[in-house]
C-alpha cells in the first residue's frame, strides 16, 4: 500500500495494543501536531485506525489557591490562633483572634465562613469557640492543594473536595478533549504487508516549506469529489443583509437616510405626535424612561406650538385633549418605542434645515418595547420608518409605494387594514402572508400626519409615513415561522449558516 508520508509515519508510531495520544505519536513521528492529527483522521477514513475520544478533567491552582499553599488556609490559622488563646476552653474575643491569625481583608470573612462549615468551632456574639477535637492538620483541602501544587494529578481526590475547592476559587477547572489511537485489524494487516511512501504527495506542510522538501516532490492531483470537512466562515447575517438590501431600495427610490438618537426626549418620541400625554403607550409600563438629565435643546417655538395643539388643537374647528400637558415630561428621556421620532426631528427642520416638497425620508433603525417576547415580537426591533412629503397626496400614493417597495422582495399580495393612530388620518396596518404557513402576518403601520402635527411643525404639505418591522420582512423572505429563531440568544444556527449570501 502507498500513503502520504506523514499517514506512513503515523501508521508506523501507533500500536494496536496501547492507545497512543495524538501527542505522543506526532512527537515519535517527528511530525506537527496539527499535520499528525490531520494524518491520523484521514487514517481512520481510510479504517486503517481507530480514534477514541475521552474528556480529561485537569485541575490548576489559582493564585488563590497557591498562596494558601504557602500561608495555610485562612481557616486553618484562624484555628491555630484560636488554640493558641485558649478558646478550646472558653471562649475568646474574635477580634483578638483574628488579629492573632494574621488575616487580613476579605481572608477574615473567609476564614469565618470556612471555620463554621468545617466544625472547628463555633461563632456567638462576637467571641469564638474552638473544638478541641477538630484536625486542622488534617484538612483534606489543604491537602489536596498540596497535592496539586506537587504536580500530581487529581486522581485520589474526592470530588467533593475538588468540587469545594472549584467554587472557592482556589482551583481552576479545566476540560480538554484527549484523542488517542489505535491500529484496526486492517491497519495491522497493512503494515505487515508493506507501507510505503507514495511518489506522490498530496498536501503542502510547514515540514515541506521550511525544509525546501517542496521543489522536489510530485504533488497529486486534486479530488475535487473527496468529502471535505464543512468550513463555517463568516458572513452578513441575515437580519443584516435584510437591513442593506432595504436600504439599497428606498435609496433607489429616491429617499434620503435619516439618523438620530436612540434614547431621546418624550417630545420628539410622543409629544409631537400629538400623543396625549396620559395616552396608556406613555405610561411606565410601556416605555423604558432612563434615569438621565432632561433635554436641554428642544426649539421653543415649537414647544410652544406642540403644547397649543395638545391643549386646543389645531385650526377653527380644533380640539385638544383637555388634558394636562406638562413640558417636564416632554423633555424626559427614554428609548424610543419607535424611529417616528426621527421623522419628527427631521420635519421640524431642527434636523437638515427647512425642506420643500418633494422630500423622501427613511431610517433602518433599532426601537425598544415592553412588550412580551412571543414568535412575533421582540423587546428590541428594527423598524424602517419612512415618510415622504409633497404637494396633494393621496391614500393611493401610499399604498403604491408600498407595493413598489415588497415587490422588490418578491413579496406581491401585501394586504391593507383601516388603523388608528393619533397622529394620522387615514392610517393603514399592512399585512402579509407568511410564506410556509399562509398565516396573515402585520408587517407596518402607517398613514397621513393629521394637522395637529404638521401645523406645529410647520410643515404646508401633504406628508404619508410609515413604520415597518424590518424582522417580519425577514420572516418573509426567509419562510422563519419564529422571529427569535433569526437573532437573540435563541438564534437557529444551522438556519443562518444556511442562509443564502446576497450581495
Ligand atoms: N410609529 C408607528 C408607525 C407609523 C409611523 C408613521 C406614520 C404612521 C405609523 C409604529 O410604531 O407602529
Amino acid at each position: 500500500m502507498k500513503l502520504p508520508e506523514s499517514q506512513v509515519a503515523v501508521l508506523n508510531a501507533a500500536s494496536a495494543t496501547d492507545e497512543t495520544p495524538i501527542d505522543r505519536l506526532a512527537t515519535e513521528a517527528d511530525l506537527k501536531p496539527e499535520t499528525a492529527t490531520q494524518a491520523v483522521f484521514e487514517l481512520r477514513d481510510e479504517s486503517l485506525l481507530d480514534v477514541t475520544e475521552r474528556e480529561s478533567v485537569e485541575y490548576e491552582l489559582t493564585e488563590e489557591g497557591r498562596a494558601y499553599v504557602e500561608a495555610d488556609l485562612p481557616e486553618t490559622r484562624l484555628y491555630r490562633a484560636a488554640v493558641d488563646a485558649g478558646a478550646d476552653e472558653d471562649p475568646v474575643q474574635m477580634g483578638q483572634v483574628i488579629g492573632a491569625a494574621d488575616l487580613d481583608g476579605p481572608e477574615v470573612d473567609i476564614a469565618l465562613a470556612n471555620y463554621g462549615r468545617k466544625g472547628y468551632g463555633d461563632i456567638e456574639s462576637g467571641e469564638l469557640a474552638a473544638d478541641p477535637d477538630a484536625d486542622a492538620g488534617a484538612d483534606p483541602e489543604a491537602a489536596a492543594l498540596e497535592t496539586l501544587a506537587g504536580g500530581e494529578g487529581a486522581d485520589g481526590i474526592d470530588d467533593e473536595v475538588l468540587d469545594q475547592l472549584v467554587s472557592r476559587n482556589l482551583l481552576d477547572r479545566n476540560e480538554r478533549t484527549v484523542r488517542t489511537v489505535t491500529l484496526t485489524d486492517a491497519g495491522v494487516t497493512a503494515l505487515m504487508e508493506g507501507v510505503e511512501t507514495a511518489e506522490t504527495v498530496d498536501r503542502l506542510t510547514p515540514e515541506m516549506l521550511t525544509s525546501g522538501a517542496w521543489q522536489d516532490v510530485a504533488f497529486t492531483e486534486y479530488n475535487v469529489e473527496a468529502d471535505a470537512p464543512e468550513v463555517q466562515g463568516g458572513k452578513t447575517h441575515v437580519l443584516r443583509q435584510t437591513a442593506e438590501r432595504v436600504k439599497d431600495v428606498l435609496v433607489g427610490m429616491g429617499f434620503q437616510e435619516m439618523e438620530g438618537p436612540h434614547a431621546d426626549a418624550d417630545f420628539w418620541i410622543n409629544d409631537c405626535l400629538f400623543m396625549p400625554q396620559d395616552h396608556p403607550a406613555r405610561t411606565h409600563w410601556d416605555r423604558f424612561a432612563l434615569d438621565v438629565p432632561p433635554i436641554a435643546d428642544l426649539p421653543d417655538e415649537l414647544v410652544d406650538n406642540v403644547e397649543r395643539a395638545h391643549r386646543a388643537g389645531v385650526g377653527e374647528d380644533g380640539d385638544g385633549y383637555h388634558s394636562p400637558w406638562s413640558e417636564d415630561f416632554a423633555r424626559a428621556i427614554a428609548l424610543r418605542g419607535h424611529t417616528t421620532s426621527l421623522s419628527m426631528r427631521y420635519l421640524s427642520g431642527t434636523e437638515v434645515g427647512e425642506l420643500d416638497p418633494p422630500q423622501r425620508y427613511f431610517s433602518v433603525e433599532k426601537v425598544y418595547r415592553n412588550d412580551t417576547l412571543d414568535a412575533t415580537h421582540l423587546l428590541e426591533f428594527f423598524q424602517i420608518e419612512g415618510w415622504v412629503m409633497a404637494e396633494n397626496l393621496s391614500v393611493r400614493d401610499l399604498m403604491g409605494t408600498f407595493v413598489e417597495f415588497y415587490e422588490q422582495f418578491g413579496i406581491t399580495d401585501i394586504q391593507f387594514k383601516p388603523h388608528y393612530n393619533p397622529y394620522t388620518e387615514p392610517s393603514f396596518e399592512l399585512f402579509g402572508k407568511h410564506p410556509t404557513t399562509g398565516e396573515l402576518i402585520e408587517i407596518g403601520n402607517s398613514g397621513m400626519f393629521r394637522d395637529e402635527v404638521l401645523e406645529p411643525l410647520g410643515v404646508e404639505h401633504d406628508v404619508m409615513a410609515w413604520g415597518l418591522a424590518l424582522e417580519r420582512l425577514a420572516m418573509l423572505t426567509t419562510g422563519a415561522e419564529d422571529i427569535r429563531d433569526l437573532h437573540g440568544t435563541l438564534a437557529d444556527l444551522d438556519f443562518l449558516r444556511g442562509a443564502e449570501v446576497t450581495y
